[in-house]
């Protein structure tokens, strides 16, 4: 049996019921074979690949609350430190109701590879809880995140462990779990990113990950000798990414026609009104229901279906396996060609295998939405030297990452000789840089 199907069927083992963990492992791996096969008897002997898949250190903590009603609950928080080679653990927390174990630590073994991939010196690590935020008052989301750093401060610190924001997690949160933190352990230190700007913040963090999504099109159209302006896009999900997805285009001149939420999606056929889903999605906390019935003319239909309007360019920023093989039809057949993932892992492997055997541009989460850790990163560096740069400092200094994902993404494919097949592109030029970081350091 070949090295990568024995760890394979070793992950399956081991990691039982872990359907999302285990899928991401499958896709990075059988994408790394030829790598590996290059490499199999040192690898092998260093159980290379069985480091690479074991998390450094899972934590799980009891996370006890009480709401406004005097009630008191009990959710489960994670954290999944999953790789330190190259740099203190990074990467964001989640919370939902859907969060388990296998879901954070497939986030976790994904972002070691995204984290490697903007050149920047972070490890990777996810974490999260199964805390659902939707409906609950200001101070309930208070007391959960007090009572959730309350745990986490001991394993976390600006030269280890530094979270951030990812689904249900944005800048309220943050403030939360940093004044906690600070409380806790008398330190006002870059621990967290994604703070609010009078307190250690970067500029265009914000908008980092949509933003650096719309500089990843750009490269990808350039590189095919094509243009942005006039493209119509499908955009899924109304939260962070997605918002900042839509200024990005709308500022190139594309025409983002969908949105969605968790209840159902939007089909503006005049190109979505910014400036009403913000009031909506970021000052009201409402749904995506409210656009249609604010705007008329506008589609609103329950559930999912957002791939199944026309489009040239499918952007998903929902959350994972959002879009399936039939989608992914669909959305061929309608005239897209070209897909990035502004979300962690939303196509399902049969629609990633279908993007590429069908000849449309392809790029993966780990690749396209990583501009949001990258200028985590940046937010970090600024924190050590106790600066603020501006906003087009910022920006540019991510444009320019993006610039460098997708060249090394497009170079490491054309170096195995898959030119245009982004999902080895990525998983290869991450994983070497893993690769080289952990041999340096021995068997750890
Ligand atoms: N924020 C960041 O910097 C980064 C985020 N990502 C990834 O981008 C994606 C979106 O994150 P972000 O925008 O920050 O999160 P938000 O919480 O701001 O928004 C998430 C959006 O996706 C929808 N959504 C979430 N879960 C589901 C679900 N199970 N089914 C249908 N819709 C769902 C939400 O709808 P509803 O409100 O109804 O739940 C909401 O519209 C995630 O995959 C995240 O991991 C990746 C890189 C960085
Ligand atoms: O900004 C960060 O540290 C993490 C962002 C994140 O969670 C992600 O890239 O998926």
């Amino acid at each position: 049996m070949s090295y990568v199907d024995e760890v394979l069927q070793k992950v399956a083992e081991k990691n039982p019921g872990e359907k999302e963990f285990q899928q991401a492992v499958k896709e990075v791996l059988d994408s790394l074979r030829p790598v590996i096969e290059a490499n199999e008897e040192q690898y092998r002997k260093d159980a290379l690949l069985e480091r690479m898949t074991e998390p450094e250190r899972i934590i799980t903590f009891r996370v006890p609350w009480v709401d406004d009603n005097g009630q008191a609950h009990v959710n489960r928080g994670f954290r999944v430190q999953f790789n330190s080679a190259i740099g203190p653990y990074k990467g964001g927390l989640r919370l939902h109701p859907s969060v388990n174990l296998g879901i954070i630590k497939f986030l976790g073994f994904e972002q070691t590879f995204k984290n490697s991939l903007t050149g920047l010196p972070i490890g990777g690590g996810k974490g999260g809880s199964d805390f659902d935020p939707k409906g609950k008052s200001d101070r309930e989301i208070m007391k959960f995140c007090q009572s959730f750093m309350t745990e986490l401060y001991r394993h976390i610190g600006a030269d280890t462990d530094v979270p951030a924001g990812d689904i249900g997690v944005g800048g309220r949160e943050i403030g939360y779990l940093y004044g906690q933190y600070k409380r806790l352990t008398g330190l006002y230190e870059g621990v967290l990113t994604g703070k609010g700007l009078t307190y250690g913040g970067s500029l265009a963090r914000t908008e980092a990950t949509g933003y650096g999504l719309v500089y990843m099109v750009r490269e990808m159209l350039l590189n095919a000798g094509m243009t942005m302006e006039g493209k119509t896009v499908a955009v899924s999900g109304s939260g962070n990414v997605a918002i900042y997805t839509t200024e990005k285009a709308q500022q190139y001149g594309m025409k983002v026609v969908t949105l969605s939420d968790s209840n159902g999606w939007i089909y503006d056929p005049n190109g979505i009104d910014l400036d009403l889903v913000k009031q909506i999605k970021e000052v009201r906390r409402g749904r995506i229901k409210e656009y249609a019935e604010a705007k008329p003319g506008v589609e609103y239909h329950e559930g999912k279906g957002v791939w199944s309007v026309k489009c040239d360019i499918a952007l998903p920023c929902a959350t994972q396996n959002e879009l399936d093989l039939e989608d992914a039809k669909q959305l061929k057949a309608n005239g897209c060609f070209l897909v990035a993932e502004g979300a962690n892992m939303p196509s399902t492997r049969e629609a990633t295998d279908f993007f590429l055997e069908s000849g449309m541009m392809f790029m993966p989460g780990k690749a396209a939405n990583a501009g949001g850790v990258a200028t985590s990163a940046l937010e970090m560096s600024q924190n050590s030297e106790r600066l603020s740069w501006t906003f087009e400092e910022v920006d540019e200094k991510l444009h320019n990452i993006m610039i460098n994902i997708f060249k090394k993404v497009d170079e490491a494919a054309k170096k195995y000789g898959y030119e245009g097949n982004y999902v080895m592109g990525a998983n290869i030029a991450g994983f070497e840089k893993v690769v080289e970081a952990m041999n340096a350091q021995g068997i750890v």
